[in-house]
């Protein structure tokens, strides 16, 4: 809202926040920032604490320590000033839209007026205008989703956070979200963004968290990690060769020359080993008789990111054992770690 300051100085932190359920501890320090004119990506599997943090924001819970910062002061959460899109959606079924939307905008600090404009600009931005006098229950879920997005935008916030925003709409809708997005970007607003749909992430998230087991496990400007999590890495494929044959050869025959890395569908992601010669690698394909199809720059997914930064663990210490001896991210790249990373523990 206009009364707030002006969104494209904004920065909002998170330090050390510690979070406790009945003497479990469910977040162990998480630390990020975000600032106006960006979407950061709040990412993480089932149960790793995203939701929790995003209502330590919320103050709909308190942390047991740490804090959050706006602009360096402790952040005191005011409802016209956040848009919080939740997971499980918050309005009445039974209510008109146009009411409920309008009660909104209010209780967040709009006059009547303001209200009921703000109303129609969203309703109409997000192509749910003919619906305003309706009932929510009585639209398809695609457009209660737009419903409930407009609700969240209601009274123009300065932060947003939109979990799962894109879930039931069609491409068309979607389009219409990104955009929205966009803009709201554009704007220089603050946009906190949790998906599980990658490929949302990577078209507006300048920078992602990855929360693991309630530490962050990966941080950072996402460009620079996928830098980071491709160097020194060549993706292989050979002709007429599923890719779990081609890593087989590779971890048998090419031990003392390359490290297999992972690999997936299309190709084996590998790093050649300290001292060892590109070259030599390449006559030894020919030695074997094994044509290659593809031999290049790995360029990973965030997909591919997330998967290594999270792994399959299922307890600490499996990610203890993995980030010793396994294939996550950390083991790639460890002198440059500093920085991209967030701190565990
Ligand atoms: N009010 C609560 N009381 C007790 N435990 C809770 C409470 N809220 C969350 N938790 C626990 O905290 C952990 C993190 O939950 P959270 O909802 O933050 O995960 P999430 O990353 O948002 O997961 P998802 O992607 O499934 O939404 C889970 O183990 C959950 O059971």
């Amino acid at each position: 809202m206009s009364v707030h300051k002006k969104e494209r100085d904004m920065k909002l932190e998170l330090q050390g926040i510690k979070k406790s359920f009945d003497g479990t501890e469910i977040l162990h320090g998480i630390n990020f920032s975000v600032e106006g004119g960006s979407a950061l990506g709040l990412l993480g599997r089932n149960g790793a604490g995203k939701t929790t943090t995003i209502r330590i924001i919320m103050d709909v819970f308190h942390a047991d320590e740490g804090q959050v910062l706006l602009d360096g002061a402790p952040f005191v959460y005011q409802p016209g000033q956040v848009g919080y899109l939740p997971e499980e959606r918050g309005l009445y079924p039974k209510r008109l839209i146009s009411e409920q939307l309008v009660y909104l905008a209010k209780l967040r600090g709009m006059n009547k007026k303001q209200a009921e404009e703000n109303m129609r600009k969203w309703l109409t931005r997000l192509d749910v205008i003919q619906y305003e006098n309706r009932k929510l229950d009585t639209l398809s879920k695609g457009n209660q989703q737009k419903v409930q997005l407009a609700a969240t935008l209601v009274a123009d916030p300065d932060i947003v956070i939109l979990d799962e925003p894109f879930s039931g709409l069609d491409p068309v809708n979607s389009q219409i979200l990104k955009d929205v997005i966009n803009e709201l970007i554009a704007d220089g607003k603050i946009v906190i963004f949790s998906s599980h749909q990658m490929s949302y992430v990577e078209e507006f998230c300048e920078d992602i968290v990855v929360i693991n087991h309630g530490e962050v496990a990966l941080a950072g400007n996402l460009d620079k990690i996928k830098e980071e999590y491709g160097k020194g890495h060549k993706a292989v494929a050979a002709v007429g060769m599923e890719s779990e044959e081609l890593e087989q050869i590779l971890r048998d025959k090419f031990a003392d020359q390359v490290q297999v890395i992972s690999h997936n569908k299309h190709h084996v992601v590998t790093q050649i080993l300290p001292e060892q010669d590109e070259w030599q690698v390449l006559s030894r394909f020919k030695e074997l008789g094994i044509r290659l199809r593809s031999y290049g720059v790995y360029e990973p997914s965030l997909n591919d990111i997330f998967v290594s930064a999270v792994g399959d663990e299922e307890t600490p210490e499996d990610i203890k054992e993995k980030n010793n001896i396994g294939t996550s991210f950390s083991e790639f790249e460890p002198k440059q770690k500093k920085g991209l990373f967030g701190k565990r523990g």
